[in-house]
């Protein structure tokens, strides 16, 4: 079986910065990763190679079987999903909800004249119940909340059916509530086979859902560890990637981190 992706001595460099330094790292059918990582570390950049939307200056990086530099990424794309609030502020915010969402089986945001199959057209709508937004399908998307806002984005990048869902810090700017609500909604995605391979970037340990297999940690655009949930997230480890001295508790099937005293 081929590997979702994988990466070998992947570098980022930009002028005199390296942001991502020799990072190997392979993701298999079925994982559900999290991403962790201090501000800066490399994860948003590591998405961007993930998605096939930067290319390794050094290193090779394999999506899908296929490898960067010499696959068409315009046919790639499709199948690899990407949720991050950098794609959310292109979407205007005069769209309504049901065609921010139908318009991603094009691969554009703002509806023109694409004709759209019946099929589409049920598949947006199943996908926002499931993310608990189908009574929202006709408000203008400028005019949700944000939990709202981020359960719409992410029934947008399933909409293409793809292989390989990215999650960029889906639960930033959510309260207490809407965090809990997204935690659920994605340990749901995770738990079920016939969701894609799933990689989760965040910053706090108490937003990893349940089901989510493996952690990858970065420290300086380097990976500091990598393996599964269990394994990575120790006291010790999350200490040395972050600098600081944590103790890291599990309470059932989620997490928790705080500075020890
Ligand atoms: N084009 C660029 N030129 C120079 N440095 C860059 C460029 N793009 C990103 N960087 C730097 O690379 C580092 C990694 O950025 P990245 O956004 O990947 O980190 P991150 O782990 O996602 O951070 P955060 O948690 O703050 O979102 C940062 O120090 C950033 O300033």
């Amino acid at each position: 079986m081929t590997d979702v992706l994988d990466l070998q001595a992947v570098t980022i460099r930009r002028g005199l910065t390296t942001i991502l330094d020799e990072v190997s790292w392979t993701v298999r059918e079925g994982e559900r990763w999290v991403v962790l990582g201090r501000n800066g570390a490399g994860k948003t950049t590591l998405l961007q190679v993930a998605s096939g939307r930067m290319h390794p200056t050094a290193g090779t990086a394999e999506l899908l079987g296929e490898r960067l530099g010499s696959v068409d990424v315009f046919e790639l794309r499709p199948r690899i999903g990407l949720s991050s609030a950098a794609l959310a502020d292109r979407i205007p915010s005069g769209e309504t909800v049901r065609d921010v969402v139908l318009t991603a089986a094009y691969g554009v945001t703002g509806r023109w004249r694409e004709t759209y199959e019946e099929l589409d057209e049920s598949r947006a709508a199943d996908l926002l119940r499931a993310f608990g937004v189908a009574h929202l399908a006709d408000r203008y998307f400028g005019t949700l909340s944000e939990g709202e806002r981020k359960r719409v984005q992410i029934a947008r990048s399933l909409m293409t059916d793809p292989e390989l869902l990215l999650l960029d810090e889906p639960a930033a700017g959510l309260d207490l509530g809407g965090r809990e609500e997204l935690v659920a909604a994605l340990a749901e995605l995770a738990g079920d086979a016939r969701s894609p391979v799933l990689v989760l970037v965040t910053h706090h340990v108490e937003e990893i859902p349940p089901n989510f297999t493996h952690v990858l940690l970065l420290k300086d655009g380097r990976v500091h560890a990598a393996g599964p949930v269990a394994e990575v997230l120790t006291s010790e480890t999350l200490s040395g990637a972050f600098d600081v001295e944590l103790v890291v508790d599990r309470a059932g099937e989620r997490w928790t981190a705080r500075a020890e005293r």
